[in-house]
């Protein structure tokens, strides 16, 4: 093992070497790292042992059967959960330790986007946009904002971008599935996350408009530098948009790589007697298998 030097530390501060030090500035911190991370439901145990890391801007695909613990995962990684053994470390603070204004601090710095009901029903687009404001301004703001719009030029240019911009004063029950999906997207614009969790984003659209949401989130992930990571169903939507593919299968990690790496068979064991169900055949595979 290669010696290392110590630097003497100021009273009170943990000593590091050389080498880690070096280590900690070639390598930016993680946005998540979890290790031997554990979650059970009662005498459910729905996730084991797992461990991974996730580096800054990275756009990641997490996939499995239904019921392998994917939304389980995401709620861990968001700090909606707790681990029930393990460490999950979400932008450098460990989800056990946080209680109250810092766990409320870390959550804003999360974007998430679900499968359905993003918006607030009876606020208007506009209102449901600048939602994504929320965790900067006071109270009063807040407030002020449902009876005169704050900040509208951002709500404006937001949805400019996801080609809503006429849609500003609509109620979200005007608006098709997938045009309700662009406006939460245009809330994450507007709030700008350090990461952006989608959980199904797309389960409920047909395949070109899930293509679409899913191609606008990436685009936006990589012009804003924001890490991304999508539970994703739809298999089709995994070329061309996804770095990393995290696979789980009854709770564990099951596989991960680039999605250039996917088998057929590798498929097949993943989805076990899902595969036929879910026509994995009819997916075409960059290997080409
Ligand atoms: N709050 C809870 N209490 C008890 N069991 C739960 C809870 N949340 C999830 N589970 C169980 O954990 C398992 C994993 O659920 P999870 O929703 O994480 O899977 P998933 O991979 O996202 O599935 P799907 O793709 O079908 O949405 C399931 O068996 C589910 O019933």
């Amino acid at each position: 093992m290669a010696e290392t030097t110590r630097i003497e530390a100021p009273q009170g501060a943990s000593r590091i070497s050389v080498k880690e030090s070096r280590d900690v500035l070639l390598k930016p911190q993680a946005v998540f790292a979890l290790q031997g991370v554990g979650k059970s439901f009662g005498r459910a145990q729905v996730l084991t042992d797992i461990a991974f890391s996730v580096q800054p801007g990275e756009r990641i695909a997490v996939i499995g059967p239904s019921g392998a613990g994917k939304t389980t995962l995401f709620r861990l990684l968001s700090a909606v959960l707790k681990p029930s053994s393990g460490r999950v470390l979400t932008l450098g603070c460990d989800t056990c330790a946080l209680r109250g204004r810092a766990l409320r601090r870390l959550r804003r710095q999360i974007g998430v986007l679900y499968q359905n009901d993003n918006l607030i029903p009876h606020l208007r687009v506009v209102h449901n946009v600048l939602m994504g404001r929320l965790g900067d301004w006071a109270l009063a703001r807040a407030l002020l904002s449902l009876l005169w719009p704050q900040e509208l030029a951002k709500a404006k240019e937001a949805l400019a971008r996801v080609e809503l911009a006429d849609k500003l004063w609509s109620m979200p029950g005007e608006l098709s599935g997938g045009q309700q999906q662009r406006v939460a997207i245009a809330r994450l614009m507007v709030q700008q996350p350090r990461v952006m969790l989608a959980d199904e984003p797309v389960s409920q659209l047909d395949i070109r408009l899930g293509r679409e949401i899913i191609e606008l989130l990436c685009t936006l992930a990589t012009s804003l530098g924001t890490t991304l990571l999508v539970n994703l169903h739809t298999l089709e939507l995994l070329h061309g948009n996804f770095e990393r593919v995290i696979a789980l299968r009854q709770g564990r990690l099951f596989w991960e790589g680039a999605p250039a790496a996917i088998s057929r068979e590798l498929l097949q064991e993943l989805y076990g007697a899902e595969y036929r169900a879910l026509h994995l055949d009819d997916v075409s595979l960059n290997s080409g298998s």
